[in-house]
């Protein structure tokens, strides 16, 4: 069953239609968006996400439209963001914690989800290590930790594995792939992306359109 849908979405930037009339849906599985840069694939999955609205055209979760099921999608959903300003000052795990809290998670199994996907990701050294001391990898990995925390139904990834060593992508992969057993699973990447054999579809955004690539 497609957890989610898009009917007839469209989203422009001032005089620039991004996308143009997009109708696709989204089984569990892995759904890959791939493209060239500036196609709309960021924007896709921020609409996915919640964090932006359609222009026209409905979003739906579970057979209901947003935004009145908002909520619903909220409460089960993982998002990593390409670009995100992180709370300088905390360590990750209380940055973990903090997320948590506003998933409305039980605090004590989300730290030890923490604790157990930081150290998939290679980061278990320095879960009690201040953002401020991250590089950017370590960074990308946190955000990406956090999207996972709560077992979420909807994973909406952009590019999780980008600038990051070939090691550390397929120890996210797994991760990805795992995820995506149960859960609807959206990821930006690269054609040639190593998770192409795992995804139950690759859709390329170019020129307003979404099609199978
Ligand atoms: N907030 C915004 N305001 C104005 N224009 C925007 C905004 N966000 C995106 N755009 C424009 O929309 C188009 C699609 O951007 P988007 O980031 O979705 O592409 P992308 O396929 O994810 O690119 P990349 O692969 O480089 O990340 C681009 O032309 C971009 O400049």
């Amino acid at each position: 069953m497609a957890l989610l849908s898009l009917d007839n979405v469209s989203k422009s930037y001032g005089r620039k239609a991004v996308l143009n009339g997009v109708s696709l849906t989204f089984p569990v599985g892995l759904t890959l968006l791939v493209g060239p840069s500036g196609a709309g694939k960021s924007t896709l999955l921020r609409l996915l996400a919640t964090a932006e609205r359609p222009d026209h055209g409905a979003i739906a979760w579970d057979g209901a439209a947003l935004p009145a099921a908002r909520a619903t999608l909220r409460a089960t959903l993982g998002y990593a963001p390409q670009a995100v300003d992180l709370p300088e000052d905390l360590t990750a795990r209380e940055f973990a914690r903090h997320m948590a809290s506003l998933k409305g998670l039980d605090l004590g199994t989300a730290d030890a989800q923490f604790l157990g996907l930081a150290d998939a990701v290679g980061l278990h050294a320095d879960v009690n290590g201040r953002i401020a001391s991250y590089s950017g990898g370590m960074r990308r990995r946190l955000v990406f930790v956090q999207a996972l925390l709560g077992q979420p139904q909807l994973l909406a990834l952009d590019e999780p594995t980008a600038e990051l060593d070939g090691e550390t992508a397929r120890k996210l992969g797994a991760l990805i792939v795992d995820r995506a057993r149960e859960a609807v699973v959206v990821m930006t990447t690269h054609l040639s992306d190593e998770l192409a054999p795992h995804a139950v579809q690759v859709l390329r955004v170019d020129g307003g359109q979404v099609l199978p690539a």
